[in-house]
Formats: structure tokens, C-alpha cells, sequence
């Protein structure tokens, strides 16, 4: 589904990963490990471009930063996941007077994520971990079966984050994430890509996946 030959990822002239080898298979959960700097979030976003571009169905994208609106409620956020599936007058309608339907699919949406109750907040007055909720929500609201995701969980506490990321598991059948928790990806994993030195240093099953070369990846 997604294949990238002998490419270079770079921004202008700075070169940060050269000749990648990388491929995506439909039912694959891919974990991105490596120190800060090291180019998951380079990757992970030549990796969206390409699947957005080739793949006729929708992929859902959970950026780092979130992307949200902080100014608009939690409801609305999560609902814009899906603008394009309605017509113009109905999107504004929701804006102005959130129908009942959708009001009942996000709150479901909600309450799986760990935010019920929440619907009418503004995102602004949410903490990290909520937002990132909320970012979480917009892509299983967004649907489809592929996720993109750049450290969806970083701000959530490690047994809330597991079962966000097996929630997730559950909704898409194929999954792009980057990861800080080590421990996390060996549990969500069925692949584990390691970013070193600017290129793949690690690429192989995560059941085949050494304590000794997940320490050799984080070493200086
Ligand atoms: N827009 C940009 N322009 C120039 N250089 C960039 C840009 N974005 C990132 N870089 C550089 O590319 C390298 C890889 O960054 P990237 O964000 O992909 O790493 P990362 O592994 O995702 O890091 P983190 O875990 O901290 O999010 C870093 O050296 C960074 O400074």
C-alpha cells in the first residue's frame, strides 16, 4: 500500500534521512522509535503525503501538534474530522446548532477516548492529555482504515495510553504511529521501524526485536 524506494527526505538542502527503504502493508501496526531529532515526524509525514496521494480511500492523521481549534468546542473539533462528508449548509447548521445525530455519534466517540461529558468545552481550556484526546477523537471520527499518528499519547499517563492506542487498534486496521514509549510499541506493534544516524537502523517484527538493539537506538 505504500512503498518507498531508495528516497531522501530532507527540508531545502538539509538531508535527514537519505535512501529510505520503507513500506506499509494493509493490516501492518508500524511503530516509529529513535531519540528526538532523528526524523520520525519527517517520515511519518512522507509517509501521509504518499498514502494521501495514492490512496483513493481517506487516511486518517493524528498530527503532533494536534491541529486543533482551541477557540472551538471539543464537539466541533471532533466534527470537523469529517467536513467533507456533508454539504456546506449542514456543516455551518452544526456550527451554529449541533444536530442531535452528530451530538450522539461524538459523544460515543467520546466517552471511548475518556472525554465524555466534555462535548461542549472549549479546547483551550483542556489539558495536553485532553487534547491530544480530542485529536484522537477527530481521527476515529475522520474513520477510514488507515491512522497516522505522531506521538498521539505523549501527554497521556502510561495505563490510559495503552488503552487509547489498543481503542485505536480496534478502529483502524492499519497503523503509521510514532512512539516514546518503548514499551508501548513492543505492545502495540507488529513492526518496529528504529531511526538512527539518519537512516532505518531497525526494521523487523517487534516479537524479533531485542532489549540490546532497542539499546543500541537510544544510545549517543
Ligand atoms: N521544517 C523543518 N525545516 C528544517 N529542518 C527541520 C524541519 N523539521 C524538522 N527538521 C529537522 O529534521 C530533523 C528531524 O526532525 P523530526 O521532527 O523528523 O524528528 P523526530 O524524530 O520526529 O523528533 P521528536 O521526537 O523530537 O519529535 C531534526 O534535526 C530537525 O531539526
Amino acid at each position: 500500500m505504500l512503498h518507498l524506494d531508495g528516497e531522501t527526505l530532507a527540508y531545502g538542502k538539509t538531508v535527514v534521512l537519505s535512501q529510505v527503504d520503507f513500506h506499509l502493508r494493509p493490516g501492518e501496526r508500524v511503530v516509529l522509535l529513535g531519540r528526538s531529532g532523528s526524523g520520525k515526524t519527517t517520515l511519518l509525514s512522507a509517509a501521509y503525503a504518499r498514502l494521501a496521494d495514492q490512496m483513493s480511500e481517506q487516511i486518517a492523521l493524528v498530527p503532533q501538534e494536534t491541529g486543533l481549534v482551541p477557540q472551538l468546542s471539543v464537539f466541533h473539533n471532533v466534527y470537523m474530522g469529517r467536513l467533507d462528508a456533508h454539504g456546506a449548509g449542514y456543516n455551518l447548521l452544526n456550527l451554529i446548532w449541533p444536530q442531535k445525530a452528530q451530538r450522539r455519534q461524538i459523544d460515543e466517540i467520546l466517552q471511548q477516548v475518556g472525554l465524555e461529558g466534555l462535548s461542549r468545552q472549549p479546547v483551550a481550556a483542556l489539558s495536553g492529555g485532553q487534547k491530544q484526546r480530542v485529536a484522537l477523537a477527530r481521527a476515529i471520527h475522520r474513520g477510514g482504515s488507515i491512522l497516522v499518528a505522531d506521538e498521539p499519547v505523549s501527554a497521556v499517563d502510561e495505563r490510559h495510553a495503552a488503552q487509547l492506542i489498543d481503542t485505536l487498534a480496534t478502529r483502524f486496521g492499519t497503523m503509521l504511529l510514532s512512539l516514546h514509549d518503548v514499551a508501548l510499541a513492543r505492545r502495540v506493534a507488529t513492526r518496529i521501524v528504529g531511526i538512527k544516524a539518519g537512516r532505518l537502523m531497525i526494521d523487523k517484527p517487534a516479537a524479533e526485536l531485542s532489549g540490546e538493539e532497542l539499546d543500541a537506538l537510544y544510545r549517543p
